[in-house]
């Protein structure tokens, strides 16, 4: 008896139509996770060294690089159908950046260098950018990444810090931000041993006075430093620098940092004290930490009251970090003696502000990492990262998304392609408009469980089962918070297996549970259930609900339950064949002969509607589903 002959929903086409176009290209087979949208999907890595007429898709899966794959990662998701060649990425530099690091970009990317935007200009600008580059000077709000209408994919900040970027948001929309952490570390601590040697013998104050005609030898008798205790909050790359080159001055060195290793400070010669017996140990504290809602403002009239009286101040770090109000007074009662500062909390400052403005206080206009040769280190360091996200690798220097070695990535290329499938099938197989709640994902490995990154795998499963059914971009920076946001909750189990360590698993089961599916078949234990495998590199499909099948994950899919009978496959055959159809696999699950068994035909056109119904009409058919890739 013929049953349920259901459609199922086409959301390839909507892809397609959303992402550009299928197109033909040559391609390397350098498998890496891609944060661009139009990834092409590696269903042939491993296989051939050619890969023509594959999809083009927003997806964020494994893919084949393409030649110029850069601009092939970050085209413009507005491509049109009938266009040939998909134009370089533009990257917007928003803040001036080395020489070496734009020529480097020019090669990858349409490059616009317009500095000192407004925020509107910028907003404005920023839906025609895949890329933005910024130093500090630029806040890349919320308001930024919603005007850039999905289209930026990633930020580089051409330095440190990062607190000028909202990351929250864009986390959210899974935009990517890279950051050049280390090309400036020696200048930014060099900056603060001149801040600190300046500040100490009233460089900037007698300078100012001779050039005003004066000559006053006892007006600006300093302080030395040998002997004296310097505490560096925050005993990170600059911190550890600064402790290090102090220590040269014949200075004492202790370190506050709640994060920081006994080790590395011991072997600089620095002890690591408490923040209260910084405070009272020291004669000059040098900040090095990070502004995060922790530091803010961690210098306040209560710290200072803790520290030593006279004590001074060097800031290369975040304005933040220091209640510049409290500052001042701290200065006023002589609590604080002196003040060096690179950095404020509004930049510039306001005019005639009275931090600045203090006769104990010396302040550059944040220098810290301003050295031809740090800016030529960072730039270049930022566009490397900039340019590798573009083309769809992931960076090391990635702050919001998880970092993966390219090994791992390289090793679970199949699988993540795999997983991305079974989501995406899995989803196709939800009857109703009830919503995906609860999925359950079973890694099947014979790999202890630290020796297996899983966060890729669940990003592109999580991609799979969301992205055929809504409008949201899915990628491993936002997948966790998109499933989140949408109620989607993904438990992980690890099954161990007796198989070779060499193979990374065995086999992924996608399990939704909580819903009804258009499949009767495909339920296991109450859920909708697809295992499925790599083989030769290849992702398979291996189980449906209970029922084994072998088919290889390329095309599309017809599930179908028959009672099993001879004769079947060639009516199938005939009918797809009338209409071109070309089959790519055909499998028979079954439990035992002449009873129920599953069908699995993977075909590489889409049948019409009618022919679908001719196969739903066969006698012995009694339900089946089509299923889009
Ligand atoms: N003025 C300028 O031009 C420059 C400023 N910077 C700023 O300097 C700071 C440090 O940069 P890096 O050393 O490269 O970063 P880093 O990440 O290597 O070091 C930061 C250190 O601060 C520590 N830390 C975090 N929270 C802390 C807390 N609550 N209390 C004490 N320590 C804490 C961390 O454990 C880490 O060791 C950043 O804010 C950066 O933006 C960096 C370069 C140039
Ligand atoms: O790298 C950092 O954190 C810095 O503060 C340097 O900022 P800049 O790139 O000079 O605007």
């Amino acid at each position: 008896m013929a049953t349920t002959a259901r459609s199922s929903t086409c959301i390839g086409t909507t892809m397609a139509v959303r992402s550009g176009v299928a197109q033909k290209q040559e391609c390397h087979l350098a498998s890496r996770v891609s944060f661009g949208r139009n990834s092409v999907l590696a269903s042939r890595a491993g296989v051939s060294g050619r890969v023509v007429n594959v999809g083009v898709r927003w997806v964020g899966a494994v893919k084949v690089m393409a030649v110029n794959s850069a601009s092939t990662a970050a085209a413009s998701p507005t491509a049109t159908k009938n266009e040939k060649s998909v134009a370089k990425p533009t990257v917007l530099v928003a803040e001036k950046l080395g020489a070496a690091g734009i020529e480097l970009l020019e090669k990858v990317a349409v490059v616009d260098c317009s500095y000192n935007l407004s925020q509107e200009d910028l907003c404005a600008k920023i839906s025609d950018c895949d890329a933005l580059i910024v130093r500090s000077g630029t806040k890349v709000t919320r308001e930024v990444f919603e005007a850039s209408k999905g289209r930026l994919k990633v930020v580089g900040r051409a330095g440190v810090g990062i607190d000028n970027v909202d990351l929250q948001a864009a986390t959210e929309v899974g935009c990517l931000v890279v950051n050049a952490p280390t090309a400036n570390t020696v200048a930014a601590a060099e900056h603060g041993i001149a801040l600190l040697t300046a500040m100490a013998r009233n460089v900037a104050q007698a300078s100012a006075s001779m050039k005003a005609g004066k000559w006053q030898r006892n007006k600006w008798v300093g302080v030395s430093l040998v002997d004296k205790t310097l505490a560096v909050m925050g005993f990170g790359k600059v911190g550890s620098e600064v402790a290090r080159r102090a220590k040269g001055l014949g200075m004492h060195v202790v370190a506050y940092d709640p994060y920081a290793s006994a080790e590395r400070a011991k072997a600089v010669g620095v002890e690591l004290v408490n923040f209260e017996e910084a405070l009272a140990t020291a004669d000059f504290i040098s900040l090095h930490m990070p502004l995060t809602p922790t530091t803010d403002k961690i210098f306040n009239d209560e710290s200072f009251g803790k520290c030593k009286k006279g004590v001074r101040i060097i800031n290369v770090a975040r304005g933040g970090v220091i209640d510049e109000p409290a500052l001042v007074r701290a200065l006023d009662a002589g609590i604080v003696a002196q003040a060096a500062l690179d950095v404020f909390t509004v930049e510039p400052p306001p005019e005639g502000d009275a931090l600045v403005n203090h006769e104990n206080v010396i302040v550059t206009p944040h220098l810290g990492a301003s050295t031809m040769e740090a800016q030529e280190g960072v730039a270049v360091e930022i566009a490397e990262a900039v340019a590798g996200a573009l083309a769809g690798e992931l960076s090391a220097t990635a702050v919001n998304a998880p970092m993966v070695p390219a090994e791992v990535i390289t090793e679970l290329a199949p699988y993540v392609s795999l997983a991305e499938r079974l989501g995406r099938l899995a989803v196709q197989l939800v009857s109703g408009g009830a919503g995906v709640k609860q999925v359950k994902v079973v890694y099947r490995s014979a790999r202890a469980d630290d020796d297996l990154d899983t966060r890729l795998l669940r990003a592109m499963i999580t991609k799979g089962l969301i992205e055929p059914v809504s409008s949201a971009f899915i990628n491993l920076v936002n997948a966790d918070y998109v499933a989140k946001q949408r109620g989607l909750k993904i438990s992980e189990e690890r099954q161990p297996t007796d198989g070779a360590i060499e193979v990374p698993l065995q086999s992924i089961s996608v399990m939704i549970s909580g819903v009804e599916s258009k499949f009767a078949s495909s339920e296991s234990n109450g859920a909708i259930t697809l295992e499925g495998k790599v083989k030769d590199g290849v992702p398979y499909l291996s189980r449906v609900g209970s029922f084994s099948v072998d088919v290889s994950l390329e095309g599309s899919i017809i599930l179908y339950r028959q009672v099993d009978q001879p004769g079947m496959i060639g009516k199938v055959g005939s009918i797809l064949g009338e209409e071109n159809v070309n089959i790519s696999f055909m499998s028979v699950g079954r439990k035992s002969p002449r009873e129920h068994a599953v069908m699995a035909i993977g075909v590489d056109e889409e049948p019409s509607k009618a022919t679908l119904q001719k196969l739903g009409d066969i006698p012995a058919v009694e339900e089946f589903v089509f299923l889009k890739l």
